[in-house]
């Protein structure tokens, strides 16, 4: 029988049991994305080469993985870590960073996608393009409104079968039956880089933890950030003080406060 959790009851089963959660992320990414699993409760592990990408997702409970300074090597490695966890029964989560910019990210994202990432985690431009719309992405920051991507996400998860998130002002989470808006965070989000980088391991930190309840680990992910993301706010004199705030905010808040703090409704 399944159980309906919450973001808070999921964030004190982690922290009970932090899970090992593999990211495979960019070089931007690493250090922030890392200290934002262990303020939260989780225990991240950098692990990409081709030669152990494979192996250590055998031991993992969750992988991430993440396009942004990708080469040749790294998408061996990316391709081995998905394999294993696949054939582990192991969520994975899949962050497409700027997928339509170049051939090279479109074809790794192709192959990706067809490793059946368990839940994928974008920004709108994103989202939108993964579906085959009109994005107006160029880079890695987004360039549409979330609203423009719940339809390209409705129809991702249900061609994927998986969970999509997609994030910026009020984040958008389908699993293409269901489907809810999460909101908060700031404005300074965006300011700080690889923020959604970091959020895309949180959200394999979550699956590990509830595995049987993906869409509700990813809510719960997103739910953490927003309400993470105010509390930062609130006194940061901008991008650079807000980051370190977002990791005491994180740290700082326990399950009650956040169960009584997300703002999770349906769409
Ligand atoms: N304008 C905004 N207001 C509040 N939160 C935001 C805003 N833009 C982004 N966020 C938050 O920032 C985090 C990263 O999302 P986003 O910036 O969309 O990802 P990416 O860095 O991949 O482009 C998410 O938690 C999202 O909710
Ligand atoms: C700036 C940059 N360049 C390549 S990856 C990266 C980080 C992107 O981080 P995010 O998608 O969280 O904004
Ligand atoms: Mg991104």
């Amino acid at each position: 029988m399944q159980t309906e959790t919450t973001p808070g009851t999921m964030l004190k089963a982690m922290r009970e049991k932090p899970p090992l959660v593999q990211c495979i992320t960019n070089y931007v990414a690493m250090n922030i994305a890392a200290n934002v699993l262990l303020a939260s409760g989780a225990s991240p592990a950098m692990v990409h080469a081709a030669e152990e990408a494979g192996e250590f997702a055998g031991i993992a409970s969750a992988l991430t993985v993440n396009i942004g300074t990708l080469s040749t090597q790294w998408i061996e490695g990316m391709r081995a870590a998905a394999k294993a966890a696949n054939a582990a029964g192991k969520p994975w989560v899949l962050d497409p960073v700027a997928h339509y910019a170049t051939a090279f990210r479109r074809s790794a994202t192709a192959d990706l996608l067809a490793l059946n990432p368990t839940v994928i985690r974008g920004n709108a431009s994103e989202i939108i393009a993964l579906a085959g719309g009109q994005s107006r992405g160029q880079g890695v920051d987004s360039r549409d409104p979330v609203e423009q991507a719940e339809d390209s996400a409705r129809w991702l998860a249900k061609r994927q079968q998986a969970v999509v998130a997609v994030t910026g002002a009020v984040d958008f989470v389908t699993d293409g039956e269901r489907a809810v808006r999460v909101a908060g965070g700031s404005a300074l989000m965006p300011q700080v880089t690889a923020l959604g980088c970091s959020l895309t391991c949180l959200v394999g930190a979550f699956a590990a933890t509830a595995p049987e309840d993906i869409f509700g680990a990813t809510v719960a992910a997103l739910a953490i950030f927003a309400v993470a993301g105010e509390d930062a706010a609130l006194g940061a004199a901008g991008p650079g003080s807000f980051s370190w705030r977002f990791l005491d905010a994180l740290a700082a808040i326990d399950s009650e406060t956040l169960d009584a703090r997300a703002r999770i409704s349906a769409a």
